[in-house]
């Protein structure tokens, strides 16, 4: 039997160029037309609107929110319409801006804590329309930062914050709309964000999601219990935050369970790590000696002479945890005496943010983009290249702000972290910023005794690590601001 020529590819294009061109051409004639036309943000329907008969009026409404966290200040601009669905800004889903440090840094200078927000300020009034402004409110939430620092510090800077507003900002401002946020709020926040921009709120508890967000001061965890374990709850003691949250968001009840543990955040986890441990420290990358500043306070940060090692440092980050006091009352805790909320549904798909996807971003790289030959022999020598992201090293889609991962993704991270002396991990780690390089073995195995040991999540249970979720044709972050936007926005409607 005769089998005809295979021809290849290239010979098929150039025997069909006639036909390829004149579908192509007008094609990108086409694309070029659309791609120049000007775009017209009000006009870009938002996803998740319902159209009602008689079509759409359209009334918006703004709200500035401050995150004043305790290594960063955040203002985020939101644009509801009447329904509550994010409308554009621009050609995004909110106007977002940062700077460092947080107010925190400022204890002895609120005057200068407070100028440190003028220039967000300033940007976020600039995307509200003017008439707008006087109706836009403004809050202020500060965090773990300022809860560190006491009541009378903290309240001097935020006197400070709140004349600024005062004086300085024609948005709509009351002086208790300056807080500290207390840290069940802000991880109730932060649920609500997520379940919001995922379109989970108003499903059963069952369907949403829970969240871990883990910032510098704090860790809080949040996630949706049945009617029936809200009974279960531990009483606290006067003056405790309650263990469960009731929220009503869409018609549904909510009985949500919120934990923030203050002094673990990752920046404040080193400090309890370097406070376990003694000379010599088996988190401390080799060949650094140093110290390491948090708060009002210094720590001595010093490599033991064999460097790092994963294992005993995996053993100090559960000892600061301290699993097993103060001894556990209920029927199951985290850690510190901490009551777990008893699992459940809502806290099966875990939506985890802040540092852990921010340190996990950082230690993977893009082969093509940033690797030197010689930085490529030594990764593949130490294991870091996974053969089922063959692309990249390490193990998220750094193109994406949402990756599925596993816990004992962050160990086999640690392990290979912490075998680097510091020159070293500066030539594999571009990304991670010098202050950072130090800690970069402790930072991850904090990050996966945090999960397995404190938490008891599976090292094998697919997470998702979060930045930022997709919404409509845009993405929005994936922080607690949005959920204190929707209730100043669902109040102010109602
Ligand atoms: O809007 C945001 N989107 C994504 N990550 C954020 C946002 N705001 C803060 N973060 C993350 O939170 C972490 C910093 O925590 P923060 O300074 O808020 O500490 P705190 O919550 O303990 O006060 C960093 O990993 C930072 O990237
Ligand atoms: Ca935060």
């Amino acid at each position: 039997m005769k089998r005809a020529r295979q021809e290849s590819i290239p010979d098929k294009i150039h025997r069909y160029r006639a036909v390829v061109l004149a579908v192509t051409v007008p094609l990108f004639l086409l694309s070029l037309f659309l791609f120049l036309m000007p775009r017209t943000p009000t006009t870009i329907a938002v996803v998740r609107t319902k159209q009602r008969p008689g079509g759409y009026a359209g009334s918006k409404s703004y709200a500035v929110i401050f995150d004043a966290g305790s290594s960063g200040s955040r203002v985020h601009v939101y644009c509801f319409d009447e329904n509550l669905n994010l409308m554009h800004i621009g050609d995004e889903l909110e106007l977002f801006e940062q700077r460092k440090p947080g107010l925190s840094a400022y204890a002895e200078d609120p005057q200068q804590a407070a100028d440190s927000l003028a220039p967000l300020l300033e940007k976020a009034e600039s995307v509200v329309p003017k008439e707008l402004r006087n109706k836009t409110p403004v809050r202020v939430g500060a965090t773990a930062g300022l809860r560190n620092l006491g009541t009378e510090t903290s309240e001097r800077i935020l006197q400070a914050v709140r004349e600024l507003l005062q004086h300085k900002s024609s948005l709509k401002f009351q002086p208790d709309w300056v807080t500290v946020l207390d840290g069940t709020q802000e991880g109730a926040f932060q649920w609500v964000t997520i379940n919001y921009l995922l379109g989970r709120l108003g499903k059963s508890y069952a369907n949403t999601v829970g969240v871990v967000d883990l910032g510098g001061g704090s860790v809080q965890m949040a996630y949706a219990i049945s009617e029936g374990d809200d009974e279960k709850a531990p009483k606290v003691l006067n003056g405790e935050d309650s263990y469960v949250q009731k929220l009503f968001l869409k018609g549904t009840q909510y009985y949500l369970y919120v934990h923030s543990y203050l002094h673990f955040g990752l920046l404040a986890a080193r400090a309890e790590i370097l406070k376990v441990t003694d000379e010599g420290n088996n988190c401390i990358l080799g060949g650094y000696h140093g110290s390491y500043k948090y708060g009002d306070k210094t720590y001595k940060a010093s490599a033991s002479s064999s460097g790092a090692s994963f294992s005993k440092c995996k053993d100090d980050a559960i000892k600061a945890l301290r699993n097993n006091e103060p001894a556990c009352t209920h029927m199951k805790c985290t850690f510190g005496g901490i009551w777990n909320g008893g699992g459940g549904d809502g806290q099966k798909n875990l939506f985890v943010a802040s540092f852990f996807f921010d340190r996990a971003a950082e230690v993977t790289l893009l082969h093509n983009v940033f690797l030197t030959t010689q930085m490529y022999t030594r990764l593949v020598l130490h294991k870091f290249i996974s053969s089922s992201r063959p692309h990249q090293v390490g193990f998220i889609d750094r193109d994406k702000p949402m990756s599925n991962v596993k816990p004992a993704d962050f160990e086999e991270a640690a392990m290979r972290a912490c075998q680097l002396n510091v020159e070293d991990a500066k030539a594999a780690f571009p990304l991670v910023q010098a202050d950072n390089l130090p800690y970069l073995c402790m930072d991850l195995a904090y990050q996966y005794a945090l999960l397995v040991d404190g938490f008891a999540i599976d090292a094998q249970q697919d997470i998702t690590l979060v930045k930022q979720v997709p919404y409509g044709d845009a993405s929005v972050e994936a922080a607690w601001p949005l959920g204190s936007a929707i209730e100043v926005a669902s109040s102010s409607s109602s």
